[in-house]
Parts: C-alpha cells; structure tokens; sequence
C-alpha cells in the first residue's frame, strides 16, 4: 500500500488561451524547488510550440498530441503517465519528484482530474496537489462579464489563480477584488513577469478541491482535418464547435515586413475573433523571433537565442499557430499565403 506522502505530486496548471501559462512554467521551471519536475504539455493544434520553449529547461518535457486533454486525448493522457512512471522506476528518464501539466486554454481542469482518478495505478502513484489557474489580468474582467464558460471552469477548480499580466493591466487589482468576492476561498495572487516563481504545491498546500469530482465527460465534440502538403507551406486545421486552429509550418524564410502588415490587417479586420496566435518564425536571421498575440494584443516580439529542437531539425522552418473563433481558416490560409508568401491568389 502506497502511502498519500510518497506518491508522486501532480499539479496541473490551467488558464484560458494565451493567459500566461507557459510563461510561468518556464519560470517555475527554473527555480531551484521545481527543478526535479517532469512536464506534460497539451496544445490545441498541430504545432507543439510550447513545448519547444519549455523542453531546453526540463529534460522530461512530454508533448500530448493535439487534442483537448479533457475529452478527446485524455487516455493518451493516462498512457503518457504510465510511461513516464514506468521509466521513472526503470532510470531510463532523469529522476523527476513530481509532475506538472500544462493544460490547453481550451480545457476544462475536473475531467483531467477524473482521469487520474479513475485509473487504478495512476490513482496508487499520484497525488493531486495544486491546481492553478493562470488568469490574463488584460482581459479577465471581460471573460468574467461574458461568463465565459470554460474560463468559468478553470478558475472555479482551481485551488489558487495567478493574475498574470498584472505589470500591463491598470485594472488587475479591481478583477482581483472581483474574483474575491466571487471564490472567497480561493488564494489570488498578482503576478507579473519580473515576478519570482510562486510555489505552487507548498508543504500545507490543500489538496485540490477538484479531487471530489464525479467522472464527469466534457461535452465537447472535435473534429478534425487531414494536414495537406503544398510546395513549401503544411497546414492542418483542428476544430471544436467554431473554434479551430490553423497551424502553419512554413519552409522558405518570411518577410517580417509583409508579416507585419499582414498580420495588422488581419487583427484589424478581425481582433476580436482571433483569440490566440503564435509562432516561431524564421525571418532570414542567425535566429528565430517568437511571436505571440491574444486577441487584439501583439506582445513584442522576441529575439530566441537559439533554434529549439524540432524548427532546426526540420530545417529552420517557421511554425504559426492561429487560434479563432467564427473565422474561416481555410481563407486566413489563403491570405497568408498571398500577402506574406507572395503566392498567386
Ligand atoms: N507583460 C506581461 N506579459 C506576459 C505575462 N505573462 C505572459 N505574458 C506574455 O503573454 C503572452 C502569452 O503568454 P504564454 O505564456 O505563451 O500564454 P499561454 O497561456 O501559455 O498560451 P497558450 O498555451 O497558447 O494557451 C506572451 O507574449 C508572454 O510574454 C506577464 O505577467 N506580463
């Protein structure tokens, strides 16, 4: 009989599309008490660019393939856990004390929960710990007006919420009063970038409150379209109800100047509907720019110092996802390729 102290600690770290998940892990990461972590990422789409920037930190960095964790990938899930505890007891993977999962923005947190729950060796050898919902201090207020659902649901299982974005949110502290009132039991804290990593699974922390959920199935019906391979562009489209994700991955280097232009037009036309975007784009530099917007908001672009793992093996070719509600991909495709790629309409 395991007892509850040496299983291993799981915490899941969820938060809407673009809230700064990622972010946080690559700093957590860092710090000296999350060093022995494995990490599972789940993204919405075809293109794992999180993972990228997140694997160079932690050697056990495991991308789940697209996919919403708490529906439609959620027995890659538990296999992928299996594997990973299984190599763990065998020293074919660095020693990890505990993991942490990234979910998508789209995902609800008590399904995964339920997975791990409903697993018998999975529930022997892991403990639920924390879960932390990250939430963008830019635009939460506007999520909580709309009551956004599952936005709603990541902040309501959550056992404590990071505002993110706190250093660029004029209004944070107000949303922080106002989800106060709302989880009065529920720790926030503000959080910028320069912020030090918070510890999120603490000794004392409370197990999460999402360990009572039912086994719950999340009502959500993907879809999803074979990648179609034309001259120097891949796409493939990924879609839930309205929302879809377009990933591009493209092989010739792209001309920042139209990218730019391009990609002002687009969220002038349509801001409101592009919910996230992101990429690694290789623009004819020594090195790649990480590029990253949510809804109307272009964060600066960043010059990497290196080209992660999978954009160099496969050449430098640039990688763009673009997350959209209400948008036909198919014709953001086509002007992409039109206006940065120069192609022919
Ligand atoms: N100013 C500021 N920017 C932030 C902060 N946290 C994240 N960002 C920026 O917000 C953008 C999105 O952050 P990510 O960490 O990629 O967000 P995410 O939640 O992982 O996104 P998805 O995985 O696509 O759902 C990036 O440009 C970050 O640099 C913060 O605390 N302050």
């Amino acid at each position: 009989m395991i007892s509850p102290s040496s299983k291993t600690p799981v915490i899941i770290l969820t938060g809407f599309l673009g809230a700064g998940k990622t972010t946080l892990l690559q700093k957590i990461l860092r710090a000296e008490h999350y060093g022995d972590s494995a990490v599972l990422i789940n993204e919405f789409g075809e293109i794992g660019i999180d993972q990228q920037l997140v694997a160079p930190i932690s050697p056990n960095t495991i991308l789940l393939s697209s996919g919403c964790l708490c529906c439609q990938i959620r027995g890659e899930l538990k296999q992928a856990l299996l594997d990973l505890l299984d190599q763990r007891a065998r020293g074919q993977v660095p020693h990890f004390q505990r993991i942490i999962i990234e979910t998508t923005g789209l995902a609800e947190p008590t399904p995964i929960v339920a997975t791990l729950q409903a697993d018998p060796v999975l529930c022997h050898q892991l403990s639920i710990r924390h879960i932390s919902a990250v939430v963008d201090a830019v635009n939460g207020a506007q999520m909580l007006a709309q009551q956004h659902p599952v936005w709603m649901q990541q902040i309501i299982a959550a056992d404590s919420i990071l505002l993110a974005k706190s250093d660029i949110a004029p209004a944070a502290a107000h949303l922080r009063e106002q989800l106060r009132r709302l989880l009065p039991h529920t720790p926030i804290l503000m959080h910028s970038l320069n912020d030090p990593a918070p510890e999120l699974d603490a000794p004392g922390a409370s197990p999460a409150p999402a360990l009572a959920a039912t086994a719950e199935t999340a009502a959500c019906a993907h879809g999803h379209e074979a990648a179609e391979s034309v001259e120097s562009v891949e796409s493939a489209i990924h879609r839930q109800g309205h929302v879809h994700s377009l990933s591009l991955n493209i092989d010739t280097p792209i001309d920042w100047i139209a990218f730019s232009v391009w990609l002002s037009a687009l969220l002038h036309a349509h801001g409101a509907a592009i919910w996230r975007l992101k990429g690694i784009l290789n623009v004819g530099e020594a090195y790649p720019v990480l590029i990253n917007g949510v809804q109307h908001m272009i964060y600066p672009p960043q010059h990497l110092a290196d080209w992660p793992e999978d954009t160099r093996q496969a050449g430098r070719r640039s990688q763009l996802v673009i997350i959209a509600n209400g948008l036909d991909p198919e014709r953001i495709e086509a002007s992409f390729r039109r206006h940065v790629l120069g192609e022919a309409a």
